[in-house]
Formats: C-alpha cells, structure tokens, sequence
C-alpha cells in the first residue's frame, strides 16, 4: 500500500475522472481539484483555446506546472486530464505523492459518452474512433504503470461508481497521520 498524502485520478477521456471524482472527493472527505477546470480558472481561457493559441506543447508544460505545484499539498482528490500521465516527471510525482487510481474506459463508452463534447481538441478530428485507440494504445501502459489500483466503472452510474470507487479507496489507501 502507499502512504500517500493525495488521491489522483488517471484514464482517458469520458472515463469519468471528473464527475465521479467530485463524488468521491464528497464522501472521502477530500478537496476536489479538476486540473483542467483549474488551468482554466488560471489562465482565463478553455482547453480548446489554449491549444488552439499554444498548441498540445503549451498545454502540457500548464498541466505539468500545475500538478507539480497541486501535488505539493496533501488531502486532495486531483481529477487529471487524460494526458497527464505523458510526462515521465508527472508520473513520477504522482506516485510519490498520490495514491493513484485508473479509471478505464472502453473506446465504445467513450464514443457515446462524448458523443456530443466539442470541449476536447484531440476529439476535434473526423474519425474519433481511429484517435482514441490510438490514444489507449500508446496511454494504457503509462496508466497502468502509475496506477496503485485499477477500477472499472463500465456499465454502473456515476453515482454507484462514486460509491463503490469509494469503499475500495477507503479500504487500500493509508492516508498519513496529518492528512
Ligand atoms: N460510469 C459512467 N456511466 C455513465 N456516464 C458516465 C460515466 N462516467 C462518465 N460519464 C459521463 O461521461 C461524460 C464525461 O465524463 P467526465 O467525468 O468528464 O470524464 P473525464 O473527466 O474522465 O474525461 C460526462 O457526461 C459523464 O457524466
Ligand atoms: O486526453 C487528453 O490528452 C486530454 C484530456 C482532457 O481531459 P479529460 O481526460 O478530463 O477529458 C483535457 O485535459 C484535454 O482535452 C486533453
Ligand atoms: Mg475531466
């Protein structure tokens, strides 16, 4: 198990890292933080149009400052976006200071559940299903490699998945005495 002063949440896209992750940040007790609503918040511009001014590059050199500087602090539940996970340093900071949970999704959920988001630029291509296999192919073993537990939520709700995601949390992660 990991002593781990913070809990992160790592997947693709339409997994559910933010809408379950407020969830379970409720009933654990946790400050919920989304790093994209927080780079928003933070630069005054969406996602779309950071990449559109900065491209991919300039968004991730935001995202891996603000999980840097995120992950200094403790009692946290840290909803990343799908690519967090790309920089070696995020991955490694994760495991140093997050007990950190994968959240799959298969690319047939994530096709419908984002069916009609126009919120993320690395869906705004014509054959979304080419993109996001090859997304899981090069992302799924950078996931799992972070990942101190893996947890499906396929067909249960939002909801039933906060609450079981919850009790498996709350059973394996040993929080720090000050956390
Ligand atoms: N387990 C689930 N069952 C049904 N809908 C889901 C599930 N997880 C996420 N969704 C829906 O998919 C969409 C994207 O979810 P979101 O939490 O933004 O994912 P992520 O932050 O991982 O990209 C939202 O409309 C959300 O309600
Ligand atoms: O997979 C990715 O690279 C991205 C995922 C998005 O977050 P979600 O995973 O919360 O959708 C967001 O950070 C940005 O659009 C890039
Ligand atoms: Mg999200």
């Amino acid at each position: 198990m990991n002593p781990a002063p913070n809990l992160v949440l790592v997947g693709p896209m339409g997994a559910g890292k933010t809408s379950i992750g407020k969830r379970v940040a409720a009933r654990l007790g946790l400050v919920f933080v989304d790093c994209d609503q927080q780079l928003e918040a933070a630069t005054g511009a969406s996602v779309p149009v950071i990449f559109e001014c900065e491209g991919e590059a300039g968004f991730r050199t935001r995202e891996s400052a603000l999980l840097a500087n995120l992950l200094q602090g403790e009692g946290q539940l840290l909803a990343t976006g799908g690519g967090a996970v790309l920089a070696a340093a995020n991955r490694r900071l994760m495991r140093e200071r997050a007990f950190v949970v994968h959240l799959p999704a298969s690319v047939d959920e994530q096709l419908e559940r984002l069916c009609r988001d126009r919120t993320r630029p690395l869906l705004a291509v014509p054959d979304r299903r080419a993109r996001l296999e090859a997304l899981a192919e090069a992302r799924g073993p950078l996931y799992r490699e972070v990942a101190d537990l893996e947890f499906t939520p396929g067909s249960l709700g939002v909801g039933c998945a906060a609450e079981q995601l919850a009790a498996r949390v709350a059973a394996l992660w040993r929080r720090p005495e000050a956390a």
